[in-house]
C-alpha cells in the first residue's frame, strides 16, 4: 500500500515528525512517500492509496506557508483519491485560541477530497511535550492497523 505523507512546517518539527512517520510505516511494511516539498503532479503520479499530512498551525490557525500552495492547488483540482483513507497529525500549542487549526483545515480538505479520516486527528501539544515523534508512534501504529484491516 503506497501511503503520501504532506508536511507543514515552519521550524522544522512537523518535518522531523514526518520523517519518523515515514520510517515507521516503511518499517511495517507500507510503501511510505515523505517529499517535504512535493507538487500536485508527483503526488497524482504517485497515485497514494492513503494519504497523512503531518503539520504545525501558525499565526492565527493557519497552515504554514510551504504547505499552502499545495492545498490550495488540491482544492482547485480535486484529484480523485475519493474513498482513500487518510489521517492528520496536528502539530500546535494550547495557549493559541485556535489550537491546531492548521490540522482542522486539513481535515476540511480531505472532507472535500472525500478522503476518509480512518483514525482521529492527534494534536501535539508543544507546551506539554518536546518529543512530538516518541508521542506520536502509539497514532501511528493505530493508524497502520487500520490501514491494513
Ligand atoms: C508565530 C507562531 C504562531 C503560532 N500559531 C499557532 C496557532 O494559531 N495554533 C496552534 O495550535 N499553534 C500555533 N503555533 C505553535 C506551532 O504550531 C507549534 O509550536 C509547532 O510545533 C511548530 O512546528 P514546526 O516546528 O513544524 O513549525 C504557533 C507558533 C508560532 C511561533
Amino acid at each position: 500500500m503506497k501511503v503520501a505523507i504532506l508536511s507543514g512546517s515552519v521550524y522544522g518539527t512537523a518535518e522531523e515528525v514526518a520523517r519518523h512517520a515515514e520510517k515507521l510505516l516503511e518499517l511495517q511494511g507500507l510503501e511510505a512517500r515523505y517529499q517535504p516539498r512535493v507538487s500536485l503532479e508527483e503526488l497524482v503520479a504517485f497515485d497514494p492509496d492513503a494519504v497523512l499530512t503531518v503539520t504545525a498551525t501558525t499565526g492565527m490557525g493557519e497552515l504554514p506557508d510551504n504547505l499552502l500552495p499545495l492545498y490550495h492547488e488540491l482544492r482547485d483540482r480535486l484529484p480523485n483519491w475519493r474513498g482513500r483513507p487518510g489521517a492528520v497529525l496536528a502539530l500546535g500549542d494550547s495557549s493559541y485560541e485556535t489550537f491546531c487549526g492548521g490540522g482542522e483545515l486539513m481535515r476540511e480538505l480531505y472532507a472535500e477530497l472525500g478522503l476518509c479520516e480512518v483514525v482521529e486527528m492527534l494534536r501535539l501539544d508543544a507546551s506539554e511535550t518536546v518529543t512530538p515523534e516518541v508521542d506520536a508512534e502509539p497514532w501511528l501504529a493505530t493508524f497502520v492497523a487500520a490501514l491494513k484491516a
